[in-house]
């Protein structure tokens, strides 16, 4: 599908994130729900742990640091549940703010389970510019959508209208729900809820079996979609009647657009003038890899000769993909004899560095002395 990137039905939270200037702010794992379409990968899921973007952190600093690394104009705060560790959250939203200005704009993902006055009293206190309920039961059992508690849920929405200058609500798009999605619209819209989202189901490691178990199908091979997703959110759009504003969300609009603009952002504030930046958002770099120093003086030279910018860290010389790419050649046409070894490296310009491709240049086979018997 072509993406429809028309702004007016997105929520401001959003407008920030498809550029790519949301921090990401996994506050906890913690959560008391069971949602069966839960994606929360193993590592985060049921842990008590904090992330900033990829980054485990401990701290409001480090926080503080991958914004400024990523160029971040806002923090998006999930989980887990943000409000099982609701001072935590407090804190770490009034660090960001008190850093950035009252304008980097923060948004939360919650349920309704602990909404409550407490609650929505310290994130107004901390500043927070918008909320987003997921009605976790909403789907529970995705037959019996009437046992879902409506009134309930709108008392949360109005309790949090009280607080919260915008107040949405974020779902992710269950095929052949459509009618009580349609249903959900007008009765929010009549409380004056700003903006529905509908994400397009996906599947990961973690839910896999279990949206198998209920006859899920994936959309495709190259997406993460469940077949039927998209169809039901597209339907609700078309149908909806009212003016509630309603967003339809695609996975690909997650991968394609909102990380591919995180990467490159973060990409231009933490490449070395040597690295290049691909139209992905990744890095590319080159490395020679040598044993001694006295090995590879006459390559120090010739970069030196030619102003070629490189490092040399840990036995390791780090410089432009092209220039290395360049001596190799020119040092095979000489014949010169190896005595380090040479690659391509492209990799995230996140803090784990994780690599996607390694294309070597120059193979050295290691010395290895076998033991006399
Ligand atoms: C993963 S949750 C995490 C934050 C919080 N626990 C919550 O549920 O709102 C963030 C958003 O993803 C949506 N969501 C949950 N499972 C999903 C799935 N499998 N595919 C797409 N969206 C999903 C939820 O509706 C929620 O708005
Ligand atoms: S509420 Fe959110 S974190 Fe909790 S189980 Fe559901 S999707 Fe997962």
């Amino acid at each position: 599908m072509i993406l429809n990137l028309n702004e007016k039905n997105m929520a401001l939270g959003c407008k920030y994130c498809i550029k790519g200037e949301k921090l990401v702010l996994y506050i906890t794992g913690l959560c008391e729900e069971s949602c069966y379409y839960c994606p929360l990968s193993e590592n985060r899921k049921g842990k008590d742990v904090i992330y900033a973007n990829e980054r485990k952190i401990n701290s409001v600093e480090e926080a503080i640091l991958e914004s400024k690394l990523c160029g971040s104009k806002g923090v998006g705060i999930t989980g887990g549940n943000p409000l099982l560790r609701i001072e935590r959250t407090a804190k770490y939203l009034k660090a960001l703010k008190n850093e950035f200005g009252s304008n980097f704009h923060a948004h939360l993902y919650t349920t309704p389970t602990f909404i409550n006055e407490n609650n929505l009293k310290i994130l107004k206190d901390a500043n927070l510019d918008e909320i987003r309920l997921h009605p976790s039961k909403l789907f529970e059992n995705c037959k019996e959508f009437k046992e879902f508690n409506t009134k309930e849920f709108l008392e949360k929405l109005i309790l949090c209208k009280k607080y919260i200058n915008d107040v949405g609500i974020e779902i992710p798009g269950i095929p052949k729900f459509e009618e009580e999605i349609l249903k959900l619209a007008s009765d929010v819209e009549k409380i004056g809820v700003n903006f529905l989202n509908i994400n397009e189901l996906e599947y990961s490691e973690t839910n896999y079996l279990l949206l198998k178990e209920r006859k899920f199908k994936e959309k495709d091979d190259v997406s993460s979609g469940i077949l039927g997703s998209e169809k039901t959110a597209l339907n609700v759009l078309k149908k909806f009647k009212g003016n509630l504003k309603i967003h339809y969300c695609p996975s690909s609009l997650k991968d394609g657009v909102q990380m591919k603009n995180r990467l490159i952002n973060r990409a231009k504030n933490v490449a070395k003038p040597y690295e290049i930046i691909t139209e992905e958002g990744l890095l590319i770099k080159g490395i020679i890899l040598f044993k001694k120093i006295e090995d590879i003086s006459n390559i120090i030279e010739t970069l030196e000769k030619n102003n070629e910018n490189f490092e040399i860290l840990d036995e390791k010389i780090y410089l432009n993909s092209k220039a290395l790419e360049n001596l190799i050649e020119n040092l095979k046409k000489e014949n010169f004899k190896f005595n380090f070894s040479a690659y391509i490296s492209e990799y995230y310009p996140t803090s784990d560095k994780l690599e996607v491709e390694r294309i070597p240049l120059v193979t050295k086979k290691p010395n290895i002395k076998l033991k006399k018997k």
